[in-house]
């Protein structure tokens, strides 16, 4: 008979916690561990089952993320490893990114580590873009860059779905116009970026689904580089990857948010006019898959030996 692997999921009852439950429930090889309702807040009762588990994946609020990782802390060799879900880890010392295609070797730490730290749903799209292109030398790490994106509103958690159910929110709105967006210290981070993207994020009325986009003058790179440099990067950075793909340019002109929903993969598209040497470099991805709980999902395999240090 195989050993399970114990998790605890914290925040089960929010909507990534909700979401990674689903996907775990019913797998034999994991057996999910649970507070009772009446006492998923209670202290003692989360210290207990901690310490009785293997691995904790946090799907909290920053504060009550890092309240966890103390009580973690506190139980010294017992402590479960940690997935955290949150924002508040993912540039944080000690901590690996939850970026499984970021570079070569990240799959592994991924599966060696102790605490690893999920990704921020536009952070994914935008590392995806950007990332292969610093490493190929056809974006400056310097380079000025505006990173747009549109998320459906389950990106918001439960209080944003809850407005947008009730009919009480707009068709569209842009948001974060202090500029000053959470995911911007991971988007450079792992993007390697020495200069501050310009980030400029907007919901939509939909559920989920998110679009990625950065705009850019080619003229403007090292090297006055052709839309296919992008595509031969990512193809290079990208071959093997089950998840992340680079995909046919729409022949339609348009490019719906939607179309992966459901799937726990991230397209990156590389539209040009090579007569304007203008391109647009677009990312699809469903924020609560491979940008929320599928991501998670990838990661804990990788944490369990399923995939063997691959991504
Ligand atoms: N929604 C998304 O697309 C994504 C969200 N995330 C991150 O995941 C985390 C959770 O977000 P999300 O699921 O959207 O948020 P929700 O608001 O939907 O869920 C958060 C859950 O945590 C519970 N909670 C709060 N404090 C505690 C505590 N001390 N102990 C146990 N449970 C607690 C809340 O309960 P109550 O409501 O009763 O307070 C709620 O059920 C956040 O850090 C977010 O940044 C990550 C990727 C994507
Ligand atoms: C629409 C919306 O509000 N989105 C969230 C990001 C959701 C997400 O996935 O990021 P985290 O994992 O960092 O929470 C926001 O902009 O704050």
């Amino acid at each position: 008979m195989t050993t399970k692997t114990k998790i605890f999921i914290d925040g089960d009852a929010g909507t990534t916690g909700l979401e990674i439950r689903e996907r775990l429930a019913g797998r034999a090889d994991i057996a999910l561990l649970a507070l009772p309702q009446e006492q998923r807040k209670n202290v003692a009762a989360k210290r207990d089952i901690l310490a009785s588990v293997d691995i904790a994946i946090l799907c909290l609020p920053d504060d009550a993320a890092r309240e966890t990782v103390a009580l973690c802390g506190a139980l010294g060799d017992e402590s479960p490893r940690l997935l955290d879900a949150s924002t508040a880890h993912r540039v944080a010392e000690g901590w690996v990114y939850g970026f499984a295609e970021l570079c070569e070797g990240q799959a592994a730490a991924i599966a060696h580590g102790r605490r690893i730290a999920n990704v921020g749903c536009y952070a994914t799209g935008a590392i995806a873009l950007i990332r292969p292109l610093v490493d190929a030398g056809l974006i400056r790490s310097d380079q000025p860059l505006t990173i747009n994106a549109i998320s459906g509103y389950s990106g918001g958690g439960r209080q944003m779905i809850e407005a947008y159910e009730r009919g009480e929110a707009p068709a569209f709105e842009l948001y974060a116009l202090s500029l000053e967006h959470k995911h911007v210290p991971e988007i450079m981070a792992y993007s390697k970026l020495s200069e501050r993207p310009l980030f400029v994020p907007s919901v939509g009325n939909f559920r989920q689904g998110m679009l990625v986009s950065m705009p850019l003058a080619l003229d403007a790179l090292p090297g006055k580089p052709k839309a296919e440099d992008f595509e031969g990067a990512y193809a290079g950075h990208y071959a093997g990857a089950k998840h992340v793909r680079l995909a046919a340019t729409p022949t339609s002109g348009k490019l719906d948010p939607l179309t992966l929903n459901g799937t726990d993969d991230l397209e990156v598209f590389v539209i040009a006019n090579e007569a304007r040497r203008h391109a647009l470099l677009v990312a699809r991805l469903d924020n609560l898959g491979k940008g929320a709980a599928g991501a998670a999902v990838q990661n804990l395999d990788l944490m369990m030996g399923k995939t063997a240090g691959s991504a």
